[in-house]
Formats: structure tokens, sequence, C-alpha cells
């Protein structure tokens, strides 16, 4: 197994601060660029049915101007369905979405809907695109992305960075099991295993830790990081805390 852990940095909170005033201020391509220079492995970007961050614009802009992979988030609908293949990302995310949710709560089912899924991913896979599914840390979930035959899943890690901001010890270690298992299990089956949403500086670690794990996505605190000590210096300092727990790691 290659120990490189990828960083791709999700830059969608850089719109969700332009939107809040219209016009084109701060430009989420600008800050994907720099964060290119500033050592990304690649750019995560959530294009929502109801574009409260990221634009249909975003998404050509940031194909047109990346030399590093793009990933691009998205809800399995036939609209996003024809976005994605008409803009040919590196790699797709499919990610569950409620429009009342402050941010991605869950992760997609896909036990349950196993066939529509699978057909869901055969035009992207065709097309060329990195198929990865947004589940949670459960043995069906993992189980079900493997046998529709998507080659990447990300695990949520949401609710253990949430019981790591609040201080539930208890709860962070059953979570950071869970995602243990979950990471373990998916790679025994052959799965990329990636892992993304809410980590920080502090709860990094022991995600990154892990050696079945080849890729995080990180965007919400970076870019709020961003604000303080700026978006290169915001990057490098996560890239060191992940090197720091790889090298360290079991
Ligand atoms: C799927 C995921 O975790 C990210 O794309 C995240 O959802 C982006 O931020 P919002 O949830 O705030 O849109
Ligand atoms: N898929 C997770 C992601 O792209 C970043 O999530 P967050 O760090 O913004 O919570």
């Amino acid at each position: 197994m290659t120990d490189k852990l990828r960083l791709g940095v999700n830059i969608d909170h850089v719109a969700t601060v332009r939107n809040a005033r219209g016009g084109d201020n701060p430009d989420p391509v600008r800050a994907a660029l720099m964060a290119q220079e500033a050592g990304a492995d690649g750019i995560t970007a959530h294009l929502r049915e109801d574009r409260r961050h990221i634009r249909d614009a975003d998404m050509a802009g940031l194909k047109a101007a990346l030399r590093v992979p793009l990933n691009f988030e998205m809800a399995a609908t036939p609209e996003m369905q024809r976005i994605a293949l008409d803009t040919r990302p590196h790699a797709v995310c499919l990610v569950p979405e409620k429009r009342e949710e402050r941010t991605t709560e869950g992760g997609l089912e896909v036990a349950r809907q196993a066939g529509v899924l699978g057909e869901f991913i055969a035009p992207l896979r065709a097309a060329g695109a990195r198929v990865s599914l947004f589940i949670a840390a459960d043995r069906d979930q993992v189980e079900a992305a493997h046998r529709i035959g998507a080659p990447v899943v990300e695990l949520h890690a949401g609710a253990y960075a949430d019981a790591w901001a609040e201080g539930r010890w208890d709860d962070r270690d059953r979570e950071l099991k869970r995602l243990t298992e979950a990471a373990a299990y998916g790679h025994g089956l052959g799965l990329e295993i990636h892992v993304g949403h809410g980590l920080t500086y502090d709860s990094v670690g022991p995600i990154a830790a892990l050696r079945e794990v080849r890729e995080l996505n990180i965007g919400h605190f970076i870019i709020g990081e961003a604000i303080f000590r700026g978006l290169p210096d915001a990057i490098a300092e996560m890239r060191r805390c992940m090197d720091a727990a790889r090298v360290g790691g079991a």
C-alpha cells in the first residue's frame, strides 16, 4: 500500500462568503489556485441543488483552471449527472442532500438504493470519472458501495468531529472505532478509502494515522483558519498535522 495521504481542499465556503454579498468576491477559483500552489493534492467543490455556495460557473471555472484533480460533489439527480458529464471532472462524489440541512448530515443510503445508484454511476464511470460515495462508516453501506461497482468511498467524519469539538470523548472514541473498522473493511474489499467532513488540526491526526485511508477532504475549518493566517499557511499546517500523524501512527 502506498503511504501517500492526499489532501483535498474544499473551497465551498469561499463561495459562501461571496454569496453573502452577491458579486464576484472572494472568488473560489482564485482560492483553489492558491490552494493548489500551497500543496493541495486536489480541490473539492459541492454544487448543491440549491446553489447556496458553489454555482455552475464555478465548476466550469475550476475545471478549466486547475491542474490538480477536481472532485465534484453532488446529489444523485439527473440535473447533476448532466452537469458532471459536461464538466468531466477527475472525480465525482455522490452526497445526500436535504434543503433544510445546515450541512451534510448523513451518508448516502446505498444499501437500500443499490439498483438505482448502480445505474446512476454507470455513465459517470463510462465517462472516466472516479466515482466515490459519501457514506456513513457502516459495514452494510460499505458492502453495498462495493457491490454496485463504486471504486471509492468517502466515510463521513462528522459525528467524530462533532464529538471531538464538544469534548464528548467516549463518543469520539466510539466514532473513531467505527471509522477505523469501516476503513479496514472497505480496504479489504478493494475500495479506495477517503474520509471527510468537519476535520480540524486537532481531530485530523487519528484519521490520518489510519493506513487504509488514501485521501482526506477538508474545507470549512481550513477556510476559517485562512482568515487568521492566510490560506497557504492554513493548508501547510493541515498538511503538517497529517504528516506527523502518518509518521507516528500505527
Ligand atoms: C459532503 C461534504 O461534507 C461537503 O461537501 C460539505 O457538505 C460542504 O459543505 P456544506 O455541507 O456546508 O454545503
Ligand atoms: N467531503 C467533505 C468535504 O469536502 C469537506 O467537508 P468540511 O471540511 O467542509 O466539513
